[in-house]
């Protein structure tokens, strides 16, 4: 297979990645084994080996007798193990030579992703090497309140003897450094029977390369083995750059920005974060007061203008408003469907339809509102109806600022089609709507499951978007039969769709023309 991607240069970008060839939306562009992989700063203690989470028991491996890790039946069988045979070793003699009392690992976990980083440098010098090449803003960084915090780590990893006196002075502030510009967060592995899971970081050394966009051109999964996986997420034109997201796509420009020069150390400058209106979104913009229809926007530091009146408005003032929506947001029960109903009525008289607030509002309510119709025995038509409407609501808004192949697109897109399937059929079981009505709605709800599928297909199978699309396939196979009996005057199909015929039928069709999860 020839090579997808090229490494480039440039001063801006440091080194970013471009397409070698012409690429198709939905075709795979790298795929990657994590550098490292390990808990975050405020992970709270997770087995050693298998990085899940160790609630109060924990025993220490018998080898080393320093690192904590699952007690009972011990770590799960189908889980990657981290605790190497070099790291037991390392401890082991650790051990010997300076007592290292396990206590102190359970109370230092947030250090741990970069003690294994250090680590990998006499046993994998080449992916070392590539790891300390990328970026790290290590002279921003200098003075700032995150290299002080890092100065903690030097020392527990000195007292540890992991560092000889040849050592570069500043060797740990680069690793926190390269962590933090160019980890991925990684889903750590769920609990049995509760189903939690803490957020991991992994660094990936060819993902790490992806240069940012607010509109990516990518789209990316990791599995359950933590290998991460790129597809191109639209067509992509041989020689354009390849870019990943490193922000929330849900999120107004002010926040993503902010997330940036913070977390990653630039400004972005694309296209979304260069246009007030978000490419049509208004998802930053508040309600004009004067003309009463228009939206109003941050034209400069200290006006907002109206785009259908041309008002203006002191930004200070606008500003206070929507802080004090962000306010109210943080402090209601957000698991309870009237006090989310009451907000986003309240807060309509305020920001544009599609403000970022009022979206995570809905999206947390449409969460609810599944939660309830799958768990009552009877779910309402208006429960049914008020999601299928916030659904609605989310999909012109994300197919603007994520085109074509978009996991909260495809969630979207399945959740809606569950819904009008359900609402369907409780409306005909009613005799409330009569049997082309209730055809109709079902071919309806058909071309949502597809369009959802068509997303779905390229999410790893060890994932829970694989399992979803393994649900979704199996859903539709059900919803062609029962279109297929209406069709035939409800008699039931002669030789009903297999699973494996409606794979078939999507391997043929699939042309991807369509577009961390959407229920919050
Ligand atoms: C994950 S690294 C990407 C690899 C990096 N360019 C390198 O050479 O190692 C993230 C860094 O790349 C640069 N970068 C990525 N996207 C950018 C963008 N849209 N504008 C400016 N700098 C960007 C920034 O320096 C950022 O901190």
């Amino acid at each position: 297979m020839s090579a997808k991607y090229e490494v480039k240069v440039s001063e801006r970008l440091g080194r970013y990645i471009v397409a070698a060839k012409d690429l198709k939306a939905g075709e795979s562009i790298l795929s990657d084994n994590p550098f490292i992989l390990g808990p975050s700063n405020d992970t709270s203690l997770v087995c050693y080996n298998c990085y899940l989470p160790l609630m109060s028991k924990f025993v220490v491996c018998k080898l080393c007798t320093v690192v904590p890790i699952c007690p009972g039946d011990g770590c799960p069988q189908n889980l990657p193990k981290w605790h190497t045979e070099y790291e037991c070793d390392f401890f082991r003699t650790l051990k010997l030579k300076r007592a290292v009392n396990p206590m102190t690992m359970v109370q230092n976990v947030g250090f741990l992703l970069v003690l294994r980083a250090i680590l990998k440098k006499d046993v994998d010098k080449t992916s070392w090497q590539e790891f300390l090449q990328l970026e790290t803003h290590l002279n921003v960084r200098k003075g700032t309140s995150v290299w002080e915090y890092c100065e903690n780590t030097y020392k527990f990893i000195q007292s540890l003897g992991l560092l000889d006196n040849s050592e570069d002075d500043n060797l740990v502030q680069k690793v926190c450094a390269a962590i933090d510009v160019n980890s991925f967060e990684v889903r750590g592995p769920p609990v049995p029977a509760i189903g939690c899971s803490e957020i991991l970081r992994g660094v990936y050394l060819k993902a790490a390369l992806m240069a940012h966009d607010c509109v990516a051109n990518t789209h990316i999964a990791i599995n359950d083995g933590n290998v991460l996986v790129c597809h191109a997420s639209t067509d992509i034109k041989k020689g354009e750059t390849i870019y990943y997201n490193y922000t929330d796509p849900l999120k107004g420009t002010a926040i993503r920005q902010q997330h940036l020069l913070v977390g990653k150390y630039f400004k972005c400058t694309c296209k979304r974060c260069q246009d007030v209106t978000e490419m049509g979104t208004y998802m930053s913009s508040a309600l004009c007061l004067a003309c009463k229809t228009g939206y109003i926007s941050e034209i400069s530091n200290e006006k907002w203008t109206c785009h259908s009146c041309d008002s203006e408005y002191e930004s200070s003032e606008i500003r206070r408003k929507v802080q004090c929506c962000s306010d109210k947001l943080a402090v209601i029960n957000k698991k309870d469907e009237k006090e989310l109903e009451e907000y986003i009525k309240n807060i309509s008289l305020v920001l544009a339809p599609n403000h970022y607030l009022l979206l995570d509002a809905k999206q947390r309510l449409a969460g609810i509102l599944r939660d309830a119709i799958n768990s009552q025995p009877r779910p309402t038509k208006k429960m049914m109806r008020r999601k299928i409407e916030l659904c609605k609501e989310l999909l012109p808004v994300l197919e603007k600022l994520t085109p074509k192949i978009c996991r909260i697109k495809a969630i979207t897109l399945y959740e809606l089609h569950a819904t009008m399937a359900q609402l369907a059929k409780k409306l005909f079981d009613g005799r409330e709507i009569n049997g082309s009505q209730y055809l109709e709605e079902l071919q309806n709800a058909e071309k949502c499951l597809k369009k959802s599928l068509e997303m779905l297909l390229i999410e790893p199978r060890n994932s829970p978007e694989g399992e979803l699309c393994a649900k979704a396939l199996e859903d539709y196979r059900e919803l062609k039969n029962s279109i297929s009996g209406l069709m035939l005057g409800y008699t039931l199909r002669a030789t009903p769709l297999l699973t494996e015929e409606i794979k078939a039928q999507f391997r043929l069709t699939k042309t991807f023309n369509v577009g961390n999860m959407f229920l919050k």
